[in-house]
């Protein structure tokens, strides 16, 4: 064959097989605005979940390649700050290489393979978010936890978890030391220190050491993500699995309609790492392409706070209505955030007095949440959305929320009952998959709580 007509059909061929080499030209970027625009369809209902997705690959990696093609302002993906001077500032390329360098940690020296479950009990520090989106590239289930858990509790959630790794710091490792020889399940301990302890692997050393080549799990959209340990509020903890898309997915309209979140904003969530909604805010802020900003705050201090805001060009906060009853005890007016433009809280009920004040001295609204580990938000103020004291807003799409008796009768306006979402005939695809061991079958036509206020 003449030469140049081989290469012509060498070319011709490597097209036709979707070939990418050095000859096809890269496919050009979609808008940022309309990949968020087709993710939020989803997690409105509004589409089909995908049969794939990856949180790590699809999203981040996406945001990573909008960012290079420098359609995302230059601000970071991810800053920490530790008040002392220390910060650590990665944009989406740079939260994509440590993460797979964390990947490579997960699967080449724990032995995680998808599925293996991991438990992540560490402060605010870089290396929760870095594990919480190495897991999802390995396909490891990450089971968060928080740092004030007993030898009793770390007990009962590895046996009950039947994790395969831990990773933690100095301050629990001791703890999980106490009890490990009780958890046969659990066969490595990664340590997040600069010192070193026998039996555990340094987490600090094995990531300079790892490479940053990794290729992400293949999930479907059905496939664990987390678990969570409930409160324990109405009996023992309960196992609250979550699938790649109920987390993945299920927070991108909340990011966008709740919190306001968009592609230049920095949000604060001082919520500790073990609580689901660290996790609420990894997915929501990261899907629209902001900052998450995080303060290791080792005590919660409302001057900390303050000077934080006053300090960082940060433009969404969100804490529990028991900070901001600290931070409205400050003198406000010494106090100026320049940037701050959105204020988001739940966890608990909302003072109309810590509202009021804090309006009155920052001129910003509060905007209140309520969620609980076996759903995204359930019902939430939304941005614009008329303020009514005592009221927790209105039903978070695709929920069908409504208030009901013990017989799951739906009540009229007014009356007390449990606030209950609807789960049949369908069922919401942000909704948990199941208790570890209660089958999402077992539950009746409407989840419900009682409602606690
Ligand atoms: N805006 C809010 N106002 C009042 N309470 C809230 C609000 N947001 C969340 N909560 C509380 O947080 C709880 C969610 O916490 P979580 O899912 O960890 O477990 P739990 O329901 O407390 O515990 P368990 O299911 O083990 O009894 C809700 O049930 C509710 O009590």
């Amino acid at each position: 064959m003449m030469p140049w007509l081989r290469s012509w059909v060498l070319k011709a061929l490597r097209n036709a097989r979707g070939f990418c080499g050095p000859h096809r030209q890269q496919p050009p970027l979609p808008d940022p605005q309309k990949i968020v625009a087709t993710w939020e369809a989803i997690s409105l209902g509004r589409q089909p979940v995908p049969e794939y997705f990856n949180f790590a690959h699809d999203v981040l990696d996406m945001w990573s390649q909008l960012e290079k093609a420098g359609h995302r302002p230059r601000i970071p993906a991810f800053w920490w700050v530790n008040g002392k001077g220390t910060e650590v500032k990665w944009n989406f390329e740079e939260l994509g290489e440590q993460s797979r360098k964390v990947a490579n940690v997960l699967q080449d020296m724990c032995g995680l393979q998808p599925g293996d479950r991991m438990m992540l009990v560490l402060p605010r520090l870089p290396e929760w978010w870095l594990v919480s989106v190495a897991c999802i590239r390995t396909g490891a289930v990450v089971i968060p936890g928080v740092s004030q858990l007993t030898e009793k509790d770390l007990k009962y959630r590895l046996q009950a978890s039947r994790a395969k790794s831990i990773i933690t710091s100095d301050s629990l490792a001791p703890r999980v030391d106490a009890i490990s020889a009780d958890c046969p399940s659990l066969q490595s301990k990664l340590l997040v220190s600069d010192g070193s302890r026998p039996g555990w692997m340094s987490f600090r050393e094995l990531l300079r050491e790892a490479s940053t080549e990794h290729n992400c799990v293949r999930t479907k959209s059905q496939d664990p993500l987390a678990i969570y340990f409930t409160s324990g509020t109405t009996g023992a903890p309960k196992m609250v699995e979550h699938s790649q898309a109920s987390y993945g997915l299920g927070f991108v309209a909340i990011g966008r309609r709740w919190m306001d979140l968009t592609k230049s904003d920095i949000f604060w969530n001082t919520s500790d790492t073990g609580w689901v909604k660290s996790a609420w805010t990894l997915f929501s802020a990261w899907s629209n392409g902001s900052c998450i900003f995080v303060h290791e705050l080792p005590r919660v201090d409302a001057k900390i706070i303050l000077n934080t805001l006053s300090r960082f060009p940060i433009t969404t906060l969100c804490c529990v209505p028991t900070i901001f009853r600290l931070l409205v005890q400050e003198d406000l007016t010494r106090y100026q955030f320049q940037s701050l433009r959105h204020c988001l809280t739940g966890g608990e009920s909302l003072n109309p007095d810590v509202r009021e004040k804090w309006k009155s001295q920052v001129g910003l609204e509060l905007h209140e949440g309520y969620g609980q580990s076996e759903t995204v938000l359930i019902c939430a103020v939304s941005k614009g959305m008329k303020i009514k004291s005592g009221s927790m807003g209105k039903a978070s799409p695709p929920y069908d929320v409504q208030i009901v008796d013990d017989e799951g009768n739906i009540l009229s306006p007014g009356e007390e009952g449990n606030i209950a979402v609807r789960v049949r005939p369908t069922r919401p695809f942000c909704f948990f998959s199941c208790y570890l061991t209660l089958l999402y079958k077992a539950l009746p036509t409407w989840f419900s709580t009682l409602v606690a206020h």
